[in-house]
């Protein structure tokens, strides 16, 4: 495999599988119990066909969009997600520095193996980057950390909210996860922010093989009992805290519903992400794409409406918008590119999604990505039957 050019999604992530332990491997592919999110996420992409148009003078095609007042070079951006080191040395950075060179932003995780200062510097101003938050019991760690990415120079800040606890993920509790020594959580500062275990407490913390793994003894492992996720997160005082200590974007990651998107606005937010993580939350929630359109008709075009989940195609890119996204972001394919080569691995990644952006718009009569709209799309129906929107 390793010999073959990679020339699509597919076969960068059959390559990236060989360049992985099973713990990363598992790790970052999988999702929550019996996966039933993690396959529909893509699954739904493939519920529509497009309904293309021709004779449109396609010879210039403009791929560009606007986020946070830059110009990105089409309307993908990379996902925060935790510990890419886990796939590549060079990790958060290399995917940084790819980002840079694709003119796309970048989300970094609170949990993001390379410092936050070493990961925007690599943008040298040309693009822009989002700090993820997860708000922690102990407030004060998340706060320091909201106030070290504003100094740092982050444009906005993702609330992520689909995660009052995480998700049951087989592997993590099957495999002991536990972050390698030679790495670390570069975002905290205070010693008891997150917890390195010493290899008898990673024992007491469900490590011991003979016995049943703890509750929690997954990926949080990593934190320590009694600084976990704030699990009483809630719209009527957290977003207003969370504006009270920062003048930060404030972006919500992690919306599946008109009720929750009315609520977003409402608290002024100033955009979603419609996600379920990736299908490693709440498994069995509806897929990102059969949940965009009512989160687009509630937004009525007061806030941006991004979306991830399963895009693996430029024409998955093209389905998002004509259902009325502004955006996707992509959270498994960097680590995939970061695993298969390093840097150059996520480049190639984006080049492959941006060039079949560029073609599926051009083959499907669009000259900018204003142009594509619900009329680009044809549902198929359970009974293979085909219907306009
Ligand atoms: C290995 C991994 C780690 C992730 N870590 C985070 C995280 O720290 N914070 C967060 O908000 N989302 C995290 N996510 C979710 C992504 O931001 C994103 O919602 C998801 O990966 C999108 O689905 P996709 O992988 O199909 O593109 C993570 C996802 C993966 C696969
Ligand atoms: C405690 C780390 C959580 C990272 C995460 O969000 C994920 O694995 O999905």
């Amino acid at each position: 495999m390793s010999n073959l050019e990679v020339l699509s999604i597919a076969e960068l992530e059959a390559a990236a599988m060989e360049k992985m332990d099973k713990m990363t491997r598992e790790y970052y592919n999988s999702g929550s119990d019996r996966e039933i999110t993690l396959r529909d996420n893509l699954a739904a992409f493939d519920r529509y066909r497009l309904r293309p148009r021709v004779l449109k003078d396609v010879s210039r095609i403009d791929t560009s969009t606007q986020l946070w007042g830059k110009k990105i070079s089409f309307p993908l951006c990379i996902a925060p997600a935790a510990m890419a080191k886990l796939a590549h040395p060079s990790g958060e950075v290399g995917i940084s520095r790819a980002a840079a060179n694709a003119g796309v932003a970048v989300g970094l995780s609170s949990f993001s193996t390379s410092s936050m200062e070493d990961v925007v510097a690599q943008g040298a101003g040309a693009i822009d980057y989002a700090i993820q938050l997860y708000v922690f019991q102990n407030r004060k760690t998340s706060e320091v950390l909201v106030r070290r990415a504003e100094r740092a120079g982050f444009k906005a800040v993702f609330l992520t909210v689909d995660t009052p606890y995480l998700g049951r993920r087989i592997n993590e509790v099957r495999n002991r996860f536990k972050l390698p020594p030679h790495l670390q959580l570069l975002n905290f500062e205070n010693p008891g922010d997150v917890a390195v275990y010493s290899e008898n407490e990673t024992k007491a913390h469900g490590g011991d093989k003979g016995k049943p793994p703890a509750a929690g003894a997954g990926v949080d492992s990593i934190l320590p009992q009694g600084n976990v996720n704030d699990a009483s997160l809630n719209w009527e005082t957290d977003i207003q805290w969370l504006r009270s200590i920062t003048k930060l974007e404030i972006w919500v990651k992690g919306i599946l519903t008109a009720e929750d998107t009315l609520l977003a606005v409402q608290h002024g937010v100033d955009g979603i992400i419609i996600s379920n993580h990736g299908g490693r939350q709440l498994d069995g929630v509806t897929s990102t794409l059969d949940a965009l359109p009512e989160c687009v008709a509630a937004a009525a075009g007061r806030i941006p409406v991004h979306i991830d989940g399963g895009i693996r195609r430029g024409t998955d890119i093209f389905k998002a918008l004509a259902l009325g996204a502004d955006c996707c972001w992509v959270g498994r394919i960097p680590l995939w590119g970061l695993a298969y080569d390093g840097q150059a691995g996520v480049e190639l990644a984006l080049k492959l999604l941006y060039e079949e952006f560029k073609l599926c718009m051009s083959l499907a009569g669009c000259k900018s990505v204003k142009e594509i709209s619900r009329d680009h799309l044809i549902r198929v129906k359970t009974d293979g039957t085909l219907a306009r929107l």
